[in-house]
């Protein structure tokens, strides 16, 4: 209530009584609205002076200039921040300093400072930003993406990266590879007309993903499944959209949004339906049979448990840990997977020459499946899976780093508890680096002698470092597999008369697809199309 409220109540009153209450009353307002006022003018002194202090005391990097407390509004509320700090590289240099309301967050733009940052002094920037949502999301960073760096975060990924070795090892991958494909690409060749791809890559990898941790090999049209895959998308869309408990975490404690508390639903759901596949792996399980992903990571923990020569304490690794490991596996690999895939398919259908060169490969190989072993025969299709994820980082800012200390990169300081990304767009568009970087042309990763260039200078679409990608070992040989595959039975074209168009179009941070497009396909199985 405002004083103006006041005395006009106090003029109308004929009752003293009353005017002495309404005086009274009028009075503690003000003192409230006047204590509002104060705290509300405290919290903007506060921030500025930290601000200041913080300008004075560290060599912050550069950046464009922002409003304190609010930020850089037009890079943090766009769903293409990667290219809009791209645009700013010429300007500021490798490190720039974006505000995201009141935190500082740095993008590292290129290979040089990435390495600085993520290689060189690895422990450092080895930290994860911890947000209410992803709190939530891993049981209180129970998992490996989002868990901060800590003791028990390393026994956790080293048992799980000895889980994906046990998986490797044998057929395993390339057995479920081609019976899946097959599923999905019997139907694809059924369509008379063009049709959008999306909609069978997104299930092919769904799929994909559901055989590895769990062993089943279902229908496409199976209702778990669909179910399974409906709260998934659903979950992503709106993880990926943050809440206010992010921005405002005591929120939790005090009240929760509706849209947080549909987000807990959600994970609760998702997570009892791993649980139960976890359990029941855990009563049939056999120490010398892996079926799965979920057996290799029994596996995995029974070994630690078993030689535990570093002397690491594995006592408090309860369940928990591995259920949260299927969890990441599943949300860490599909998304990826899916758009690197669609993104393949994409630059296929528009470089015919391209898909030729790559089904002659294929064809030196015969028409039999193809495996693991086949991988140093498929030299030109590799450098086309990796063309790909130079022009479209399957995630390409990452998941936010955050600094354990005081620290430096690029001659600037960056402050304990930055929030810290790599722009892997920049990076693999990095003139210095790279000739003509918006053209696809794979054989800029083929060295003179025909060989793959695998480590070129300026590329890296897994990261780096402590915190490098987890399922790098098996995601680079399962997408060359699935690509060779497509492409040994089906001849990807565009439409009669459809120019091709390698335009994105965001998904959520940092993550593009390509716009909606559509193919014909022609079977080379049965070559009468
Ligand atoms: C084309 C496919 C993929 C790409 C491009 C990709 C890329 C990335 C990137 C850029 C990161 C962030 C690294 C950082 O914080 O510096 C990451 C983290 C991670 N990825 Fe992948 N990924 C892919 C597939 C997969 C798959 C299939 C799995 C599971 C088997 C997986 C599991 C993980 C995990 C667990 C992390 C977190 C690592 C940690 O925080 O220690 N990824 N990935």
């Amino acid at each position: 209530m405002s004083s103006g409220t006041v005395f006009t109540l106090l003029a109308s009153s004929r009752n003293i009584r009353r005017q002495i209450f309404l005086v009274g009353y009028g009075k503690m307002m003000m003192n409230i609205s006047l204590n509002w006022q104060t705290v509300l003018v405290g919290v903007c002194f506060g921030f500025l002076s930290y601000y200041v202090i913080k300008r004075l005391k560290y060599r912050l990097p550069p950046g464009p200039p922002c409003v304190p407390i609010i930020g850089n509004v037009q890079v943090y509320t766009s769903r293409d921040p990667h290219r809009k700090v791209f645009k700013m590289v010429d300007k500021y240099g490798p490190v720039i300093n974006v505000s995201f309301g009141p935190v500082t967050w740095i993008f590292l733009n290129t290979i040089e400072v990435v390495n600085e940052a993520f290689v060189q002094r690895a422990e450092d920037f080895a930290g994860r930003y911890q947000i209410t949502s992803g709190i939530m999301f891993t049981d209180g960073g129970k998992d490996i993406a989002f868990a901060n760096y800590s003791p028990m975060w390393r026994i956790h990924r080293k048992i799980a990266a000895k889980a994906l070795r046990h998986y490797l090892h044998g057929s395993l991958l390339e057995d479920m590879i081609q019976e899946n494909m097959s599923k999905f690409m019997d139907r694809m060749v059924k369509e008379t007309g063009p049709f959008e791809p999306k909609q069978y890559i997104s299930l092919m990898v769904f799929h994909q993903l559901y055989t590895v941790c769990f062993g089943e090999r279902r229908p496409p049209d199976d209702p778990e499944v669909r179910e399974f895959l409906e709260i998934y998308d659903r979950f992503v869309v709106d993880f990926g959209a943050g809440s206010l408990e992010d921005l405002v975490p005591f929120l939790a404690h005090v009240y929760e949004t509706a849209k947080f508390k549909n987000l807990v639903r959600m994970k609760e759901k998702m997570f009892s339906f791993i649980t139960q596949k976890y359990n029941r792996h855990k009563e049939s399980f056999s120490p010398g049979i892996n079926r799965d992903l979920i057996d290799s990571l029994l596996i995995a923990k029974h070994e630690a448990e078993n030689d535990n020569s570093e002397g690491e304490d594995t006592e408090e690794f309860d369940d928990v840990y591995l259920i949260q490991t299927v969890s990441d596996i599943f949300f860490a690999g599909i998304d990826t997977t899916k758009t690197i895939m669609d993104w393949f398919v994409c630059f296929m259908s528009g470089h015919p020459e391209v898909q030729a060169k790559c089904r002659e490969e294929i064809g030196n190989i015969g028409s039999r499946q193809l495996t693991m072993k086949d991988r140093h025969r498929l030299v030109y299709n590799e450098a086309c899976l990796y063309e790909t994820m130079r022009l479209a980082p399957a995630a390409s800012l990452g998941i936010p780093h955050c600094t354990l200390c005081d620290t430096q990169v690029g001659g600037y300081d960056i402050p304990k508890g930055t929030v810290v990304l790599s722009n892997f767009y920049a990076i693999h568009r990095d003139p210095h680096h790279w000739k003509n970087p918006e053209s696809f042309d794979p054989s800029r990763f083929l060295k003179k002698d025909g060989t793959l260039n695998a480590k070129p200078d300026s590329y890296l679409p897994f990261s780096a470092g402590r915190r490098v990608c987890l399922g790098e070992p098996v995601a680079k040989p399962e997408l060359l597999l699935m690509c060779a595959t497509l492409l040994q039975r089906l001849e990807l074209c565009l439409p009669e008369g459809v120019r091709p168009c390698y335009e994105g179009i965001p998904l959520s941070f940092g993550m593009e697809a390509p716009k909606s497009y559509k193919i014909v396909v022609k079977d080379r199985q049965n070559a009468n199309c």
